[in-house]
């Protein structure tokens, strides 16, 4: 990833700046390797699920150290404004990406805070470019921040966010989730090995 701070001059709410005493991501040695595709974590996932007619369809590819890069093409079901992206999407994006962070902890995590930078507007049939890193881990504390670009992997900035999110075991979702999704999961033979592979005991 860039050098380029993605958040620029403003670090964001005092709740996404770690803490002094944060360590450094470390990648878990099963992560998939740089330039492997990571699929779906759900078939019905809005994010990355092939399951969602509207959804965001995105493509996330595992980068070096604790980072990903992402793509996705805004479509005409995206958007806020005639011919232009809705900003709940584009946070979408940014928000499925920075949660594919994730896998290369091998930790399941959901979004504990988000906050987005729109920088410019997105047209429809636009790809949008997308690049993530962990930035720091405390305890169940995960630091991350993204960035999405117009035009190309080095285009202009479009979006930009930083995020925390928050490490859960999978009885999170088991006891959260409406049960008619939960029990289609738990007999899905895909689903239990999916997330087998990151908690022994799901
Ligand atoms: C088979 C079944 C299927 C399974 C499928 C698996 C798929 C897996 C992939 C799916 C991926 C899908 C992903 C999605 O779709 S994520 C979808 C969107 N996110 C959510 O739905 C999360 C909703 N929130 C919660 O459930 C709880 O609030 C969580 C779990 C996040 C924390 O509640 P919990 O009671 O656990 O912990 P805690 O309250 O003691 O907090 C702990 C620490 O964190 C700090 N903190 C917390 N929140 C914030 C905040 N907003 N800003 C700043 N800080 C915050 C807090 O101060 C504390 O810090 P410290 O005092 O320790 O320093």
């Amino acid at each position: 990833m860039s050098t380029e701070n993605p958040r620029g001059p403003s670090p964001g709410h005092p709740a996404l700046i770690p803490p002094a005493d944060a360590l450094r991501p470390v990648r878990h040695p099963d992560a998939p390797a740089p330039g492997e595709l990571l699929g779906t974590h759900y078939d019905h996932c809005f994010g990355c699920g092939g399951a969602q007619p509207h959804g965001l369809h995105l493509q996330a590819r595992a980068g070096d150290g604790v980072s990903i890069t992402a793509e996705f093409t805004v479509q005409a079901a995206h958007q806020g404004a005639p011919g232009l992206a809705h900003g709940g999407v584009l946070t979408s994006a940014l928000d499925e990406t920075l949660g594919s962070l994730n896998w290369l902890l091998r930790t399941i995590a959901v979004t504990g805070r988000l906050e987005t930078d729109f920088v410019r507007p997105v047209p429809v049939d636009t790809q949008l470019f997308l690049q993530a890193e962990v930035t720091a881990v405390a305890g169940r504390k995960i630091y991350s921040t993204a960035v999405g670009r117009i035009g190309g992997p080095a285009g202009p900035v479009a979006v930009r966010a930083n995020a925390l999110f928050i490490e859960v075991k999978v009885d999170h979702f088991i006891d959260n989730g409406r049960q008619v999704e939960i029990q289609a999961a738990m007999a899905d033979p895909d689903q239990i090995r999916r997330v087998r592979a990151f908690e022994v005991n799901p």
